[in-house]
């Protein structure tokens, strides 16, 4: 139960409420407790025939009364604890995500997405649920059990009593072990369900390759499977949930049938009067809920524990890259420098980069080429930040990268990443992305420098054409020019581009280019391509290979050189010629 201490903040912000719905749950189990002796004392003046139409009225007046009560407070509990815990659920889920914003790409580079995914549903439900309906079951079943028990042993029998219980700890035992049972097979439940889901969007994801491949009988098959496997694991949990409530009434037939024989017995006897024996009836008929909740508590108790122990794991996880001793700046310029850089992403694993030592002044170009996994993009990686590196060996404006506040940082810099991600949303959202403020004329504008705006004025809806799932709607090379735009609109000091040119053709590269150069002032730039086109009027070019610079200059001198840059250069000019015989 320590795992909660966690919740603290919660139950501290949120006392008033916890304790107004307790108070009103007990009083609905007090209220409750009268209901039986009415039974008890109504019964008794019958049969002792001294009951007038006034005092049944009476009495008919009481039970209404209580039972209004009863309604009204059982309503407040449900919407202070309940909703109590539907706040949780949604503050918890607040900040676990906030958290999962903090931590780097490292973190999720060692983490499935789909795990994240169930911590962030599955996990926080259990602990709603034994914040919410756990504390009144709990609160509830203990009441009930301990004042009905106190009630029927001091006002009725206690040997009736004692032969009456018999079957309740059978009953409270066999809803913990089957509650055990029903918990395993609700995760397989769950698992199987997950995998399902699983397979239907990798096929909607992957349909053009499913075609292509004409693979459709073999995913109907794959399908097939995993919802028989759906279907088995649901019938598993029918066959522990079916046995449930008849063993449930059985039980607790069997201690109705003590009572009825026993407590006849009494009454035959005159031990007992009629009315204790029907209100005994009543009281044992209000003990059967509390003693199975007492089961079901102790299985949801567990199953929050866990949860909640797996949800502070992820809590307690720092973030690796932080801002630590940051050093006062307000804007960064754009003197880059990488100072005798080595780069591991895992201690075990080869250096991505060696002994890297690069400096471009602001305003400048470089440009890096290299062959496929050389360390282009590691370079840019550690220059956001996205990954840790020593002290010392990365630099803007000649301050650490480590020291320069990561907010000013990444503002500055405008990435267009490899992978084009784009929002499912419209065309200038995408492109608007990160900017607060922005007009119309800045978004078209950058669209008309990344070469986008006469395709996006093709499109029906102009610039608020929702872009489909992960942008499925737009070809790869306008997916690429909405995410160069939207660099280009933060109007970044620094601009990255990472083989972003990769699906234009090169006339379309040229102009991009070119738009570039003109709104370039000032503004470092970073292209990484794998085209020579694209990179021939940078002021620098460097090419990497298994990680190191193994050469350096512009492209007049490069191509006067044997080596990477000449190879790739020689091979560029013979495809070209190639497509042009074709
Ligand atoms: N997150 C990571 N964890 C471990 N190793 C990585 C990671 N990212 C890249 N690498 C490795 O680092 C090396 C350089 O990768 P990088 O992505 O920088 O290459 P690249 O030159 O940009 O390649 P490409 O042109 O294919 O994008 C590769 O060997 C790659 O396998």
């Amino acid at each position: 139960m320590g795992e909660f201490r966690t919740l603290n903040w919660f139950f501290s912000k949120y006392k008033g409420r916890y304790i107004g719905g307790i108070l009103c749950l007990l009083a609905v189990d007090i209220l409750q407790l009268v209901m039986p002796r009415l039974l008890g004392l109504i019964t008794d003046g019958l049969q002792q025939n001294n009951m007038t139409y006034a005092t049944l009225g009476w009495y008919a007046i009481i039970i209404v009364i209580i039972a209004v009560a009863i309604m009204i407070l059982r309503y407040i509990w449900r919407l202070l604890i309940v909703g109590g815990s539907r706040l949780l659920e949604k503050e918890l889920r607040d900040r676990f995500f906030a958290h999962l914003t903090t931590l780097s790409p490292r973190y999720y580079n060692m983490h499935k997405t789909g795990d994240l995914m169930a911590h962030a549903s599955n996990d926080i439900n259990a602990i709603r649920m034994f914040v919410g309906q756990g504390i009144v079951m709990a609160t509830d079943s203990l009441f009930m059990i301990i004042a009905s028990l106190i009630v029927v042993f001091a006002t009725i029998d206690w040997r009736l009593s004692m032969l009456a219980l018999i079957p309740f700890p059978l009953m409270a035992a066999s809803v913990l072990i089957a509650g055990r049972f029903i918990r395993e097979r609700f995760e397989e439940v769950q698992r199987a369900f997950s995998n399902l889901t699983d397979t239907v969007e990798e096929n909607f994801t992957g349909i053009r390759v499913i075609k292509a491949f004409v693979q459709e009988k073999a995913e109907l098959k794959k399908f097939a499977k995993a919802n028989k496997h759906n279907m088995d694991m649901n019938m598993r949990m029918v066959k522990v949930w079916g046995i449930m409530e008849p063993l449930m009434q059985f039980l607790s037939a069997l201690s109705f049938i003590i009572v009825l024989y026993y407590g006849g017995m009494m009454v035959i006897n005159g031990e007992i009067t009629m009315g204790q024996f029907v209100s005994f009836n009543a009281y044992l008929g209000m003990l059967i809920w509390p003693v199975i909740a007492i089961g079901w508590v102790v299985n949801m108790a567990q199953r929050g524990t866990a949860s909640m122990k797996r949800v502070n794991v992820i809590m307690n996880e720092r973030p690796e890259i932080y801002d630590d001793n940051p050093a006062d700046i307000d804007e960064i310029y754009g003197d880059i420098e990488y100072k005798d850089l080595t780069f591991r992403y895992e201690p075990n694993l080869p250096p991505a980069l060696t002994d890297i030592n690069i400096s471009v002044k602001r305003g400048e170009t470089l440009a890096i080429v290299g062959r496929t996994g050389s360390g282009k993009t590691t370079l840019i990686n550690v220059l956001l930040r996205l990954y840790k590196v020593e002290d010392g060996h990365v630099f803007i404006d000649d301050t650490d990268i480590n020291r320069i506040p990561l907010g000013i940082l990444r503002e500055s810099i405008g990435y267009v990443p490899q992978d084009n991600f784009l929002f499912s949303t419209t065309i200038t959202e995408n492109i608007a992305f990160g900017v607060d403020n922005y007009t119309m004329e800045q978004v078209e504008q950058a669209a008309r420098i990344a070469q986008l705006y006469d395709d996006v004025m093709d499109f029906p809806d102009k610039f608020n054409t929702i872009v489909g799932e992960r942008g499925v709607s737009l070809s790869g090379g306008q997916k690429q020019r909405v995410s160069i735009a939207r660099a280009i609109m933060k109007d970044p000091k620094i601009l990255i581009l990472d083989d972003s040119l990769s699906a234009v053709d090169t006339d379309t590269e040229e102009r991009i280019l070119k738009g570039l150069s003109k709104v370039r002032k000032n503004r470092t730039t970073i292209i990484i391509a794998h085209r020579i086109s694209a990179v021939k009027d940078a002021d620098q070019i460097i090419a990497l290979d298994e990680g190191r610079i193994v050469q350096r200059g512009t492209h007049g001198q490069l191509i006067q050189q044997e080596g990477l840059y000449k190879e790739l250069y020689e091979m560029q000019k013979l495809e070209e010629e190639l497509e042009r015989t074709q």
